[in-house]
Formats: structure tokens, sequence, C-alpha cells
């Protein structure tokens, strides 16, 4: 199943930069696994803005919300999720 992930990142501006830079790292090395594994197929940075445009290959529901609420950056994120299909038009076949 394909989700369309946007993620908007609000670190507190009081958290210490030490802090913000190992979340921002372990956050960068989770992000490379997935998309390793083919279940983040596509990490966007939303041109003048602390926001992403992802897209998720995954089993279910269930995963995509374990996959997310994983992410080092998920307690300082807003999160707004579209479930995809395939449209008609699509000449593409790797879009299923
Ligand atoms: O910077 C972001 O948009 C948040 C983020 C998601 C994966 C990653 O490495 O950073």
């Amino acid at each position: 199943m394909l989700f369309q992930v946007e993620m908007t990142v609000k670190l507190p501006p009081d958290m210490p930069a030490e802090q913000a830079a190992e979340i921002k790292a372990t956050e960068k090395a989770y992000a490379e696994d997935l998309q390793h594994q083919g279940k983040w197929r596509h990490l966007w940075r939303v041109a003048g803005s602390y926001s992403n445009v992802s897209i998720f290959d995954v089993e279910d529901n269930a995963e995509l919300q374990a996959l997310v609420s994983s992410l080092p950056l998920f307690p300082y994120m807003d999160i707004s999720v579209k479930p995809l299909c395939r449209h008609p038009s699509s000449v593409r076949d790797d879009d299923s």
C-alpha cells in the first residue's frame, strides 16, 4: 500500500543544539535504512520549508503507523497521511 506522508518538523526553539543534531542524525540513519529496504520510496524537501513529502510503500496502515511513530523526530513533527492508489491514466508500471 502506498501512502503520501507530509512531515513538518517543529523542534522546540529552546532544545540544545547538540540534542537537536543528535536527533537529526538518528532520523537520517533511520530514514536511509527504510529507503534501502524500499519502504520509504520517495523523500522530498518541500522547498522553502522545514517539511518533507514522502511516499511510503508498506503492507498496511498498521505498518505505516509503526514506522512513522518510530521516527526519532516523531514527537516534534506535524504529520499528515493520504492513502494512494494507482491512477488509471498512469503510464508508469512501478507505481502500484
Ligand atoms: O528533515 C525532515 O524533513 C525530517 C526528516 C525525515 C527524514 C529525515 O532524515 O529527516
